[in-house]
């Protein structure tokens, strides 16, 4: 897989399929906390299929399947066996297919959720992959986190700060945290979890309605939904 290019893959045609979400961040800060919240609130309603990645095994996938918060088949696991910003940035030709082959197994499908593996601040989707992206930090590396920015920070559609219930352990002062991540963020949403203490997530989840509904919106009127008043 080439690691050195950039994004150099074309926008999707957004009519007729899934909308393609991509959930990434470092390793541990709860990406697959925040799916399986997902699956467990969205999954009544929408038609959901998920995508996990990791470098060298399918501990991912497995847990998501074990904890029962969706059918077993539409959860496809990619092994990477690379860096995972290169799989979901630079080389996606494996998420691609894994996420057709659930498209074309369960399709029609409302949202199709793709986990990266952990990495750095700087991993970020490409838009050839997923149309839209969350990065979900924990507040265990320190409030500095968010000020350090990089693209995961600055870019994703949405920051998700999670691990809340942990801040006072470590010091971590969620004001401060909220404050730098907004100067970064040029406007876009920041939403504070710790899906520990509330595993629907409930805010995310309606978060990934409002897409969906935007997108939805979109393949029926073919332009962008007029902004709420
Ligand atoms: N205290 C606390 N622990 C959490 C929370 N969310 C997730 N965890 C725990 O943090 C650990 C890592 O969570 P995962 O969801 O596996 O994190 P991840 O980002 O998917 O990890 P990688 O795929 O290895 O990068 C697990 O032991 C979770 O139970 C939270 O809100 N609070």
């Amino acid at each position: 897989m080439g690691a050195d290019h950039d994004d150099r893959h074309h926008a999707p045609d957004p009519h007729g399929r899934a909308l393609r979400l991509g959930i990434g961040g470092p390793v541990g800060s709860g990406k697959t906390a925040l799916t399986a919240a997902l699956c467990r609130t969205l999954g009544p309603t929408l038609r959901l299929a998920v995508v996990t990645n990791d470098i060298y095994t399918t501990e991912d996938a497995d847990f998501l399947r074990k904890a029962g918060v969706l059918d077993p088949e539409r959860i496809a696991a990619v092994q990477t066996g690379c860096c995972p910003h290169t799989a979901i940035r630079d080389d996606i030709a494996a998420n691609l297919d894994a996420v057709e082959s659930l498209e074309e197994r369960f399709g029609p499908l409302d949202l199709v959720i793709v986990e990266s593996g952990g990495d750095n601040l700087t991993a970020t989707f490409s838009r050839g992959l997923a149309d839209r992206q969350i990065f979900v930090l924990d507040v265990s590396g320190g409030d500095k986190v968010p000020r350090k920015g990089g693209p995961g920070v600055t870019t994703a559609d949405l920051l998700v700060i999670n691990k809340t219930d942990l801040a006072p352990m470590v010091g971590a002062d969620l004001t401060v945290m909220s404050r730098d991540a907004a100067a970064v963020r040029d406007g876009k949403p920041v939403l504070f979890t710790s899906v520990r203490q509330e595993p629907e997530a409930h805010a995310v989840a309606e978060w990934v309605m409002g897409l969906i509904h935007a997108w939805t919106y979109e393949h029926a009127h073919g332009s962008t939904a007029p902004a709420a008043t």
